[in-house]
């Protein structure tokens, strides 16, 4: 190999450690690093090293991230080392399946043109469920029912993709309408709307691509024999159909090269398996493992923190994380009297650090869950902070930025979900009852409601209304989309459509701005995506982003919870409402669960470069009983905090029993509390019975008892014996 100044410029960026992982190029490389040792950045100087010194051509690569946000950097990083176009496959495991769906999902008789459904789509099919089949938000709310379907894809009916695919659309109308229980209204209904518009939500994406490669193994040999190098990023939070699809992929090759940190696993609750990571050399064996502990990222004194907090956990390798700063300022440690008091303080010393001159924008406040910052939104609405919350609303999920994909959506698909949204936004007169008409018309004759509407215009109905004009701007965008740049296409339709007008005319500046803002971010997709961006490629893609892949909020305190955190880092950090029962949460119900929990606050507190602020304000939970100060500040050594006052060592005292009661009763893992689905069981009182369902979120079984009519939930507490 040719050590020529761009190799020497490339390796001179890195430590030991990261060479030997840009170098390890053949065969199964495992990395096991800590937070903030530069994992992403050996990933993206491998895949410059992979193109640039042996020649390997970016479309043969694939790069796996954790998220879109992620993603987007990678390219832009690997763009910026390579100076090539192509980027490859840099990729979340969903996003990458939408790649292979695109070439391939006609393998599973689905066309090319399939919907990426995100969640607003999905509650607007619910919403037609629930109207044809007079459900209420009673029976199940929106997000119930979305945790509901994933639940049953995931865990209760895996085999439910069958149907999609092999049912024919009647088929999946019939079992919807013989379903009785709201669950299963629910269930079948929804598989019959994604069938109807050829609509994938997250989990089809995954189970399609794998259904393919299992029946066609011409598909999945040109995946394998194309995707020469695999690389994957926070491989702990890997959950088991993304490791199933990983290791179709690397079959040919056999190269695979893996990056991640056990103490950052937080992602069990929704199917991730740290053990993957922890079992890979004994599953692949000749596996070469490079150990990553230097931190780039924080001060000392953060990581000595962040340190002292880990080593709690009792299920762990151990390992340390090596500073590579020098000193810096004190972790601070604030204990308030009330939860305004914690929100006043914390603004104090916002304030503080801005007349330092720390920028707005380089302060980030991370929390548990999303009610914490009620006390804080308050405080900094009265004292006139600008702050941004991460994923409250989310970007693609606002109304503007909705109508407006689905006027692209309506070019590119023409598909009922699109044309429910816009018909009438602007105003066409197109109201309830002529929808009700089309709707009918639709059903008789087996079409879309934009094809009834085509067929039906002449209808007298449709008299003073803008239905004509509407049909001639959609077939005029959609007869000559496949050239023009998406950008420009977005531009176009939301002028002569006259949406951009009814903003304005109703005064909705921030709308207006966001729109703009959605124009800058199709602009910046096209120009860094790599690949050739079609208007179909961009609507597939687009429907995995989420808020933290939209605008950088400038000038702005940044507030979001730990797990949107994730992978980011930001100079100073506000770790606020730090009490038991918010962090950690109190739905926390075993020691296996606390752990992943101190995980959390250890991602928590390495996001920090240089300040890091921990803060609790006295406050009570829902039945009264007094918020004591989190486990997790009482974890580390209190040698290593600067306390604004020492707390009351009554209070600690307390606290610490407290915790060592409730900790005392927990169970080691959900497994040895719960039953499963059907499992006879003996309950003290009510007899025998069968468990019918797990209620996990309640902590309870839900027991049909021979002798009661109608079933119970029983708290995992009680003692059932299993018959
Ligand atoms: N060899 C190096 N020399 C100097 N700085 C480095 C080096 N490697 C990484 N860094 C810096 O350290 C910081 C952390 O790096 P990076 O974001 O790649 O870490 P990470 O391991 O992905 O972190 P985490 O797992 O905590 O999200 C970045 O600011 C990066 O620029």
């Amino acid at each position: 190999m040719t050590e020529n100044y761009e190799y020497t410029n490339l390796m001179q960026k890195l430590n030991a450690a990261q060479q030997e992982a840009v170098r390890a190029t053949e065969g199964y490389v495992r990395v096991i690093a800590g937070a903030g040792s530069g994992k992403t950045r050996a990933l993206s100087h491998r895949f410059a090293f992979l193109v640039n010194e042996l020649g390997i051509l970016p479309g043969n690569i694939l790069c796996v991230t954790f998220t879109n946000k992620s993603a987007n950097e990678m390219r832009q990083r690997i763009h910026s080392l390579t100076g090539d176009n192509d980027t490859g496959y840099i990729n979340t495991f969903h996003g990458f399946c939408v790649s292979v769906l695109q070439e391939d999902s006609y393998a599973a008789g689905y066309p090319k043109s399939f919907l990426v459904l995100d969640n607003s789509d999905i509650d607007a099919m619910l919403q037609i469920i629930y109207e044809e089949r007079g459900l209420t938000l009673r029976d199940m709310t929106f997000s119930m029912a979305r945790d509901m379907i994933e639940i049953q894809k995931l865990f209760k009916r895996p085999e439910y993709y069958r149907d999609m695919i092999a049912l024919p659309l009647e088929a999946l109308k019939e079992k919807y309408d013989a379903a009785a229980r709201a669950e299963d209204i629910i269930f079948f209904g929804y598989l019959y709307q994604e069938k109807k518009c050829f609509g994938l939500d997250y989990n089809d994406l995954i189970k399609f691509t794998l259904h393919i490669f299992k029946e066609r193994e011409d598909i999945r040999l040109k995946w394998q024999q194309r995707l020469e190098y695999i690389m994957i990023d926070e491989f702990q939070d890997i959950d088991a159909l993304q490791y199933e699809l990983m290791e179709a992929l690397c079959a040919w090759h056999r190269n695979l090269f893996v990056v991640g940190d056990p103490d950052q696993t937080i992602y069990t609750w929704r199917g991730a398996d740290g053990r993957f990571l922890m079992d890979f050399a004994a599953k692949f064996p000749g596996t070469q493992t490079v150990m990553m502990m230097e931190n780039y990222r924080s001060t000392p004194e953060i990581l000595a923190v962040a340190n002292s907090l880990i080593e709690k956990n009792k299920y762990r390798i151990r390992k340390e994380l090596l500073p590579r700063r020098t000193g810096g300022a004190p972790v601070v440690c604030h204990f308030a009297d009330t939860q305004e008091g914690e929100a006043k303080w914390i603004c104090e010393e916002i304030r503080r650090l801005q007349a330092e001159g720390v920028d707005y924008a380089d302060i980030t406040l991370l929390y548990r869950a999303h009610y914490v910052t009620r006390a804080i939104e308050q405080v900094f609405l009265e004292e006139k902070i600008p702050y941004t919350i991460y994923s409250g609303v989310q970007f693609f999920d606002r109304m503007e930025i909705k109508d407006a994909l689905s006027y692209l959506r309506m070019i590119a698909y023409k598909d009922d979900l699109s044309f429910r949204r816009i018909v009438n936004a602007p105003k066409r007169n197109m109201g309830k009852r002529r929808l009700a008409f089309l709707e009918e018309y639709a059903t008789q004759h087996g079409v879309t409601l934009y094809q009834a509407l085509t067929e039906t215009l002449d209808d007298s109905i449709f008299k003073g209304t803008k239905a004509g004009q509407f049909v001639s701007l959609i077939e005029h965008y959609a007869a000559g989309y496949e050239d023009r740049p998406v950008s420009e296409i977005l531009s176009a339709i939301l002028n002569e459509s006259g949406y951009e007008k009814m903003l304005r005319t109703e005064g909705s500046q921030e709308r207006l701005d966001n729109v703009a803002e959605l124009k800058q971010s199709v602009y910046e997709y096209e120009t860094t995506c790599g690949e050739e961006v079609s208007l179909p490629h961009y609507l597939a893609h687009v429907a995995l982003f989420t808020n933290a892949d939209g605008a950088e909020a400038k000038g702005k305190v940044k507030l979001m919870t730990v797990h949107a955190a994730k992978g980011l880092e930001f100079s100073t950090v506000f770790l606020c409402g730090m009490n038991e029962g918010i962090f950690p949460s109190r739905k926390v119900r075993t020691k296996e669960a606390m752990e992943e929990e101190r995980r959390l606050a250890f991602v928590a507190m390495t996001r920090a470069r240089n300040r890091l602020y921990l803060s609790r304000g006295a406050g009570r939970n829902f039945d009264g009983s007094p918020q004591y100060p989190s486990r997790f500040i009482l974890d580390i050594d209190p040698h290593l905090f600067h306390y604004t006052k020492e707390p009351r060592a009554e209070l600690i005292k307390e606290a610490r029993e407290y915790i060592g009661y409730s900790q005392k009763y927990m169970p080691e893992k959900e497994s040895d509390v719960t039953f499963s689905i059907g499992q006879r069981v003996r309950h003290a009182v009510f007899g025998d019975g069968t468990v019918t369902d797990v209620d996990r979120d309640k902590g309870a079984h839900v027991v049909q008892f021979d002798n009661i009519k109608t079933p119970r939930s029983i708290s995992f507490r009680a003692k059932l014996e299993k018959i």
